[in-house]
């Protein structure tokens, strides 16, 4: 099923758009039931192992909960299936970017390797906006291993359970200025985007950029994302 899911991808459309710009969308990447299954989770219980306020950490306004392992069945499957299409992808970049680090293809050698180094805290989250809420620009980097792609899909309708709430993205490119992007998503549509850096072709060969992701204010409504990410936490 997760295999079905990961053959619809155009991966090879994806790869180019990733090093065009840092970031490709993924339509329709969870049906409209399995997006309300996942953002029916948000609560208490024992899927979480925290939760966070973002206004008391100045991250912007709304909250969020990291999932606990065992990660709910569909966030696990989709977690191990998007690392494995996605590391040749991260490879590439690591080489193009002069960084030495190579990603197994299989997602639980990678993940061994952060749980030996004491990033043992999974690191997917649920994501939720009410109204007045938004997500400061920011990167989701939390230890030494760094993952440089992930995840993140809409769980809510645009338009119908909520009104602004864009996903916007920033790339800085060196002594230039800071380059925006708003990424239109779909309930059920995932956009996968570099975590902190990514490779840009220019004039005297590749150099690095540095991005950053975050959501505008939302006007009305609510809003659930979940976000995948591939390194786990320290
Ligand atoms: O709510 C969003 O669209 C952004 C979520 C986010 O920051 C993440 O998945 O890392
Ligand atoms: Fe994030």
């Amino acid at each position: 099923m997760t295999d079905a899911r990961m053959e619809r991808i155009d991966w090879a459309g994806v790869s180019a758009e990733l090093d065009a710009q840092g970031w490709a969308v993924f339509p329709q990447l969870l049906t409209a039931s399995e997006c309300d299954g996942i953002a029916g989770l948000y609560g208490e219980g024992a899927a979480f192992r925290s939760h966070v306020i973002m206004a008391r950490h100045g991250f912007g306004q709304g909250e969020y909960r990291y999932f606990s392992y065992p990660l709910p069945d569909l966030i696990q499957r989709l977690r191990t299936a998007l690392y494995s299409r996605l590391s040749p992808i991260a490879n590439r970049w690591n080489e193009r970017m002069g960084i030495d680090v190579r990603f197994p293809d299989d997602h639980s050698d990678f993940l061994e390797r952060c749980h030996d180094s004491g990033q043992t805290r999974p690191t997917p989250l649920l994501l939720q906006y009410g109204p007045g809420d938004y997500n400061c620009l920011h990167q989701d980097l939390y230890g030494e291993h760094v993952f440089p792609l992930q995840v993140a899909i809409l769980l809510s309708n645009p338009g119908d359970d909520f009104e602004g709430g864009e996903f916007v993205l920033t790339e800085q490119r060196p002594r230039m200025q800071t380059r925006p992007a708003v990424v239109p998503l779909s309930k059920g549509d995932a956009v996968v985007f570099a975590v902190n850096s990514r490779p840009h072709r220019g004039s005297k060969g590749d150099h690095r950029v540095m991005l950053r992701h975050g959501v505008s204010k939302l006007r009305k409504g609510r809003r659930h994302t979940v976000g995948i990410i591939f390194h786990d936490a320290a």
